[in-house]
């Protein structure tokens, strides 16, 4: 068994890291922290746990975490670099779930985050979590960042047109996406409030979001380009659903000469073909959100709406394959376990 400790288990990601590992047959939870919580048990706070997680919640420092096999880092940026070394020197596993190991470039990181990254020599090693695309990487780390929720969507639909050089106009490419409004945490924030944002669709970081240089970043690592070349290059723009789960993206990438002579259906079908957790759906379709609620899935479908142009439709839950069921997926594999285990849940319809 695993002993496993979660840090930041009020939010929604923590909670959805509990729902998860609870049912885990691999895991045992040791510790969850809170700091406001302190001393409550989880149930309590979140009764869907009842007779499922029997711990209270304790501070980071009464956690033991140096004790434990693996830690998530549920938390807001910046907290997972302050104990990343004391953990990393203990042997434990990490695996981060804000953006503190997701970008490569220290200046970027601090540009876009507003804060000086402390420790740039475990960044240097930590590897970014997405396994369709990096799943040897991941087996050998100690320290993992997993993807953001909108660039796991961007990344898992334009992978297997940028794998094949020369198949679409790589600059140029749009990455429309709609997030529930989970997506922004559970703290207070005016927009996600219910007058806010229900019976509403919106824009949002129209002048640039924090997600767009984790998506270049990896559309060129993807695509095998210098990191900051031009050649790759993704317009990202992020959109509030009235939802509370669910992310949609809909990309758009023209077609070269070599591209417009593709199958595209069978491009993505045979890239995706041993993945367990992404469904290449039928010619035609389009994924909805609520056809992933609560899984770990990805569903996702190509169309060519013009003669040169490629239009890819990606679902998946923000909360699951966005966050902490692609973390668990992560640790599976770190951990030299099925990587599917505790995570073949069929979503939750209607
Ligand atoms: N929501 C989503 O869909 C996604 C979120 N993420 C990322 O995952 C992380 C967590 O997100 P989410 O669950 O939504 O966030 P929330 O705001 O809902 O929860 C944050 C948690 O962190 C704890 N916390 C806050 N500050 C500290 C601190 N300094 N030290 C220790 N614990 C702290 C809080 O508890 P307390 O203050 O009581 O200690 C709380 O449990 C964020 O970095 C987010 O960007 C990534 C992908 C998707
Ligand atoms: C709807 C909503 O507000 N979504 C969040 C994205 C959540 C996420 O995955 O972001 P990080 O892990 O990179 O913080 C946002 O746009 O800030």
């Amino acid at each position: 068994m695993l002993k496993v400790g979660i840090v930041g288990g009020t939010g929604y990601t923590g909670v959805e890291l509990l729902r998860i590992l609870s049912q885990h047959p691999q895991v045992q939870i040791t510790a969850i922290t809170s700091r406001k919580e302190a001393g409550t048990p989880v149930a309590e706070m979140y009764p869907s746990l009842r007779r499922r997680v029997d711990l209270a919640f304790v501070t980071p420092d009464d956690a033991k975490l140096t004790q434990c096999d693996v830690v998530f880092f549920a938390t807001p940026h910046g907290v997972a670099m302050s104990q990343a070394r004391e953990l990393v020197d203990a042997g434990v596993k990490i695996i981060d779930l804000a953006a503190d190991f997701r970008l490569k470039d220290v200046a970027e990181f601090e540009q876009w985050y507003g804060m000086p990254h402390t420790c740039p020599d475990i960044l240097g090693e930590a590897v970014y979590g997405l396994p369709e695309l990096n799943r040897e990487a991941i087996k050998r780390a100690r320290v993992v960042g997993n993807p953001g929720c909108y660039p796991t969507t961007v990344q898992l639909g334009f992978a297997p047109l940028l794998k094949t050089r020369g198949l679409i106009e790589a600059s140029q490419l749009i990455a429309n996406c709609a997030s529930g409004a989970s997506g922004a945490g559970r703290k207070a924030e005016v927009h996600t409030l219910l007058a806010e944002s229900s019976d509403n669709f919106k824009a949002y970081g129209v002048k640039g979001h924090r997600h767009g240089p984790e998506i270049n970043q990896q559309l060129r690592m993807v695509a095998g380009v210098p990191a900051g070349s031009g050649e790759v290059n993704c317009l990202f723009v992020p959109h509030l659903l009235p939802t509370i789960r669910g992310i949609h993206s809909t990309l758009y990438a023209r077609l070269t000469a070599a591209g417009r002579s593709v199958d595209l259906q069978q491009l993505f079908e045979d890239f995706y073909r041993d993945e367990p957790f992404i469904d290449v759906m039928p010619p035609g379709s389009a994924p909805e959100t609520r056809s992933v609620r609560a899984s770990n899935f990805v569903r996702i479908a190509v169309h060519r709406p013009q003669p040169d142009l490629a239009m890819v439709l990606v679902v998946e839950d923000n909360l699951t394959k966005g966050a902490s069921g692609q973390a668990v997926q992560c640790m599976n594999l770190m951990c030299g376990l099925d990587e599917t285990l505790g995570l073949m849940h069929v979503p939750v319809l209607p």
